[in-house]
């Protein structure tokens, strides 16, 4: 199943720098691994916003619930997800 997933990061002002850095290299990592998994197909960043649009392609709606909550800059994020099917006109086999 395709979801497009929002993400926008904010994160306190207070946050020990060093914490954050851990944190940013933590996600990195993560959001890679599903990436080359195939699950989390597509990332973009949202001009002049600490935000990304992301495709994901995971088997259920519990499947995309585990990993967004996993993500490790999740308590600093506020997520939007929209569920996606295929297009009628699409000319891409792997949109569905
Ligand atoms: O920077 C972001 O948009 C937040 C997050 C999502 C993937 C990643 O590496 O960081």
């Amino acid at each position: 199943m395709l979801f497009k997933v929002e993400m926008d990061v904010n994160v306190p002002l207070d946050l020990e720098p060093a914490k954050f850095e851990a944190l940013k290299a933590a996600e990195r990592a993560y959001s890679q691994e599903l990436q080359q998994s195939g699950q989390w197909r597509h990332i973009w960043r949202v001009v002049g916003r600490y935000s990304n649009v992301s495709i994901f392609d995971v088997a259920d709606n519990g499947a995309l619930h585990d990993i967004l909550t996993a993500l490790p800059l999740y308590p600093f994020m506020t997520i939007r997800v929209t569920a996606l099917c295929r297009h009628p006109s699409s000319i891409r086999d792997d949109d569905r």
